[in-house]
């Protein structure tokens, strides 16, 4: 017999880089990706497939069913396909959104619930710990530097989180409000690549934007950690110059090639305007409240 389930999660956005320190920080954004797992008890393998990405690397969104099935299933294996709306490797928490989305379409199939609403009595692992399944997948499928908690958090939970990705817990949750803005150019950077010494030299400013990020100075903690990333991991510093007299905060998300900056609709409209000027593609989004869910 076929057990069906899907689950939609969101990129996000970053505040602090957590590859100089462990400690990150980002927040969701309303750009889904969305999975379909199919369970088969006969079946002894898990097939991934990624809707318009034929080539691309599918061993995350794999062992995040085979993850799911050893704790909570009987056995077997099956299909997970993915369907997303986030450019990949473009440092908007891609890998995340999947794992996230197929961890809790995972756990659908097999009828499991998964919640952190304290007062849900049925459910049976709550999405802190299910977003820990999908962190765990990315270090094993090598996707990742240091597991990456502060996006699957902030992606699995929605709003914004802070995060040591050395203990994978949670240092503090928030709900932010803002209009994003953000320049996805055309090239791509693996996080699995980054320059992780490099970045383990800005460190002093990492341990900074973590300050103003626990103080809840989210826009200057995102500006700092953008100066200090572009500036380790040799990307321009233009787009951050440009908005910075505008938005509350702008930062390369992740390692790079996005780029993001939070504020005002209106004055945001005017970076756009400069950003419009750079090849790739700017869009304009929000930022997401509720997280992960099974759809
Ligand atoms: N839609 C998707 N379905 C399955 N796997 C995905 C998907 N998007 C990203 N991934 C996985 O995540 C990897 C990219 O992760 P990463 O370099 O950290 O980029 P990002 O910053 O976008 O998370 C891909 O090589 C692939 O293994
Ligand atoms: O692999 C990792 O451990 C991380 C990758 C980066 O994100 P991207 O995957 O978006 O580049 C970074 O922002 C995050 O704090 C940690």
């Amino acid at each position: 017999m076929t057990e069906i389930g899907r689950a939609t999660a969101p990129a996000a956005g970053t505040v602090l880089n957590a590859l100089a320190t462990g400690v990150g920080s980002a927040f969701a954004i309303d750009a889904h990706t969305t999975a379909t797992v199919e369970l088969d008890a006969d079946s002894e393998s898990v097939d991934g497939e990624i809707a318009g990405a034929p080539d691309a690397d599918t061993r995350l969104v794999e062992r995040c069913v085979e993850l799911v099935v050893e704790r909570f299933g009987d056995g077997g294996g099956g299909r997970v396909r993915t369907e997303s709306e986030v450019p990949m490797a473009a440092g908007l928490k891609s890998s995340s959104a999947a794992a996230n989305a197929t961890v809790l379409a995972a756990l659908d199939a097999l009828g499991v619930d998964a919640s952190d609403d304290a007062g849900d009595r049925d459910a049976t692992v709550d999405r802190e710990d299910a977003a820990r399944i999908g962190v765990r997948a990315a270090r094993e499928a090598g996707v990742t530097v240091t597991g990456a908690f502060d996006d699957a958090s902030a992606s699995m939970l929605g709003g914004l989180t802070v995060t040591d990705n050395e203990r994978d817990e949670v240092l503090k949750r928030d709900a932010v409000e803002w209009d994003v803005l953000v320049w996805t150019p055309d090239e791509r950077a693996f996080s699995a690549d980054a320059d992780v010494a490099n970045c383990k030299r800005v460190a002093p400013m990492a341990d900074l934007v973590a300050d103003l990020a626990m103080d809840g100075e989210y826009g200057r903690a995102m500006t700092v950690n953008g100066l200090a990333f572009c500036a380790a991991l040799d990307f321009p510093a233009h787009p951050l110059v440009t908005a910075m007299p505008r938005a509350e905060g702008v930062s390369l998300s992740g390692t790079g090639p996005s780029f993001v900056a939070v504020g005002d609709r209106e004055e945001l409209d005017s970076v756009r305007d400069i950003w419009n000027t750079y090849e790739g593609t700017t869009w304009l989004t929000r930022t997401q409240q509720t997280g992960a869910r099974r759809i």
